[in-house]
């Protein structure tokens, strides 16, 4: 009989460690994090087995049934029944099982073993199982679930190959000649209560030892989940966050700031005066340096963001929020995805995948654009930093660091405020339970931590040296051309000065004016875009000889009122400007009715959070 490659796919509850062990085994960098929900498509990568023979497998969402009731889980279901287009149905599966938390893995696993399919099981975590003083009998697991049992422990890579040689030998137990009458027939139906006594009993069986050791932990939770002491002390966390953000990435920040400047210095040094020249140093120097010299802070957010990923404290946060969400009609389970959008937007709406309920999952897509993410944290902190004095509001809490945490909860209010108006109208329908289990605390290991970073790293590079590259280099030929007599403002005369001092009649009463304008249009690509341009367009514009080389932050003093300057940073608090997540927002809703309908909410409430407060600002006299 000829087919295929041989499929192997990895599957078991949320947070059992796929992912973790489909790195490990494959060599991917699949995002792997310490709470459930985590992976919510399938991903395919390479094994290669001891007899050199290479083996496709597949990393899954993690599932609680398979009867499955959110659309991560839909995927899993899916695959496991061969019903994906574009997947083999796996040879044999890989029966991941949390073996600090046994029993409540048995329920589902016992679902995908009535299936009689060839069947590995990976007991992940017994690492932890010893830190909590559980010893497990690997053995007497095996013969109660019928399939063999493999002691992983995949962050330290213990176990893979025993693994991978379990794999190839359930493969090579699958007589080539099997039809599906021979194959051991699926075992009688089975309810879900009978499911979970099963699992205790032979759970029960294969602990040999338990001491409790979760003492401490349990303590931590009493005290990080307690109802009047949770909520201050996530607040005061996410402060100090904000804080580092400024006053730790001050000193990287100048370097690199020098760094660029130098490096336009040594250009013009160098070349003659010509129109490469300005290219070179008004346009990709100005432009892609004032956005790069921002690695340092959001190296630092991502620090605070993967350590809390990794402790388990990150679940912990989105049960205390449980309550505030509950109280605009949405569960706690949104609070993952919009948590990610802090990151970005574009994986949070990926993440509204494990929400079961459709109309809680279309409000969280709807509302993640409030959540800041760092792409607009160039933005904030350029526009904070030339503004907001450098003083202390308190010994060690900055203002600049507590403007820009006040942003953070202007969106998150925002967000709330929107969720309960279309919770009431748009997408109205019952809140549904909370339920999430609480991953175990966990230290963080160095190496993922410095993963992550990387890969962060590399993301917002890679974003600085595509997407802000061309839209800089495209703005700088429209601000150069038609060229200005001599001393005369070369944007006035631009093309791109044309067009937007169009645009400026808009946004004049909001006090914008035709600088930002202009930075505007092209930061529809994304936000970071808007300093870029405004980078590109203030060195571009030398009808000001004295200003040349000013940095961008002295520039901004120049020009603009603080009215104007606070303005500019509320429109960025609601403003859709990102192609990226009207795309994918597309995508996951099917059709443009909710991108549509995100765009246009988002532009209406930016225009007047801008226009009240650039009018506020006015009347108190900062015009
Ligand atoms: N101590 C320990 N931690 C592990 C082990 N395997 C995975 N982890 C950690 O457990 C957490 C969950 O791992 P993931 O690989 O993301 O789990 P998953 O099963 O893919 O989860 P979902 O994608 O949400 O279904 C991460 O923080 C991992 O670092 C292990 O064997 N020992
Ligand atoms: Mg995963």
């Amino acid at each position: 009989m000829s087919r295929g490659p041989f499929v192997t796919a990895l599957v078991g509850n949320p947070n059992a460690g796929k992912s973790a062990l489909f790195n490990a085994l494959t060599g991917a960098r699949q995002k792997i994090a310490n709470y459930p929900g985590v992976t919510v498509e399938r991903k395919s990568g390479r094994l290669q087995l001891a007899s050199g023979e290479s083996v496709e497998l597949v990393d899954l969402p993690g599932s609680y049934g398979l009867h499955a009731t959110s659309p991560d889980e839909e995927v899993t279901r899916r695959v496991i029944m061969g019903e994906q287009a574009g997947q083999a149905r796996p040879d044999v599966l890989v029966l991941v099982l949390d073996a600090s938390n046994l029993e409540q893995h048995l329920v589902f696993a016992q679902e995908v073993l009535e299936l009689g399919r060839p069947c590995v099981v990976a007991l992940n975590m017994v690492d932890l199982a010893a830190r909590d003083g559980l010893t497990i009998d690997a053995a007497a697991l095996s013969s109660a679930l019928g399939v063999p049992v493999i002691e992983t422990v995949a962050v330290r890579r213990r176990g893979l190959t025993e693994l991978a040689d379990a794999i190839a030998a359930a493969r090579d137990r699958i007589a080539p000649e099997t039809s599906p009458e021979t194959q051991p027939h699926p075992r009688v139906h089975v309810t879900e209560p009978e499911r979970r006594m099963l699992a205790r009993e032979i759970a029960h069986g294969a602990i040999l030892s338990e001491t409790a050791k979760h003492r401490i932990h349990a303590r931590m939770d009493r005290l990080l989940l307690h109802p009047w002491l949770g909520p201050p002390i996530l607040f005061a966390l996410l402060f100090v966050v904000f804080q580092a953000v400024f006053s730790w990435a001050t000193p990287f920040q100048d370097a690199l700031d020098a760094g660029a400047s130098g490096l336009a210095d040594m250009v013009r040094a160098a070349l003659p005066a010509s129109l490469l020249r300005d290219l070179l140093t008004d346009g990709v120097i100005a432009g892609v340096g004032s956005v790069v010299v921002f690695l340092p802070q959001i190296l630092i957010l991502f620090f605070f963001i993967l350590v809390m990923e990794a402790t388990g404290y990150m679940a912990r946060a989105a049960f205390l929020m449980d309550r505030m969400m509950a109280g605009v009609g949405l569960s706690g389970r949104s609070f993952i995805p919009l948590l990610s959008s802090f990151a970005c937007a574009i994986p949070g709406i990926m993440a509204t995948r494990s929400i079961t309920d459709p109309k809680d999952r279309l409000t969280t897509i709807l509302i993640a654009p409030l959540m800041t993410c760092s792409a607009r944290l160039p933005v904030y902190t350029v526009i904070i930093a030339a503004f907001i004095p450098n003083s202390h509001v308190l010994p060690g809490v900055g203002l600049q660091g507590l403007v820009l945490f006040g942003l953070y909860v202007v969106g998150i209010v925002g967000a709330m405020v929107v969720a309960l108006v279309l919770r009431r109208s748009v997408t109205k329908g019952a809140a549904s339970g909370f339920i999430m289990e609480m991953p175990k605390y966990q230290l963080p290991t160095l190496k993922d931590l410095a993963l992550g970073l990387w890969q962060r790293a590399w993301v917002f590079l890679r974003r600085a040296g595509t997407m802000i590259f061309t839209v800089t280099v495209v703005l700088w030929l429209l601000l150069s051309f038609p060229r200005a007599e001599p001393g005369k403002s070369q944007v006035d005369a631009s093309i791109a000065g044309h067009l937007a001092n169009g645009l400026a009649v808009v946004l004049e009463p909001i006090g914008f004016n035709r600088d930002i304008a202009l930075a505007l249009v092209p930061s529809m690509a994304a936000r970071e875009v808007a300093v870029s341009s405004l980078a590109t367009s203030y060195a571009v514009d030398n009808a000001d000889e004295n200003a040349q080389g000013r940095a961008l932050g002295d520039q901004l003093k120049h020009h603009w009122s603080l009215a104007t300057a606070l303005a500019f940073l509320a429109w960025f608090v609601f403003a859709p400007q990102c192609m990226s997540t009207i795309a994918v927002t597309r995508r996951e809703t099917n059709g443009w009715k909710w991108p549509g309908f995100m765009l246009a909410y988002l532009f209406v409430l930016a225009y007047l959070f801008a226009g009240i407060t650039y009018w506020t600002a006015v009347a108190f006299g900062l015009g």
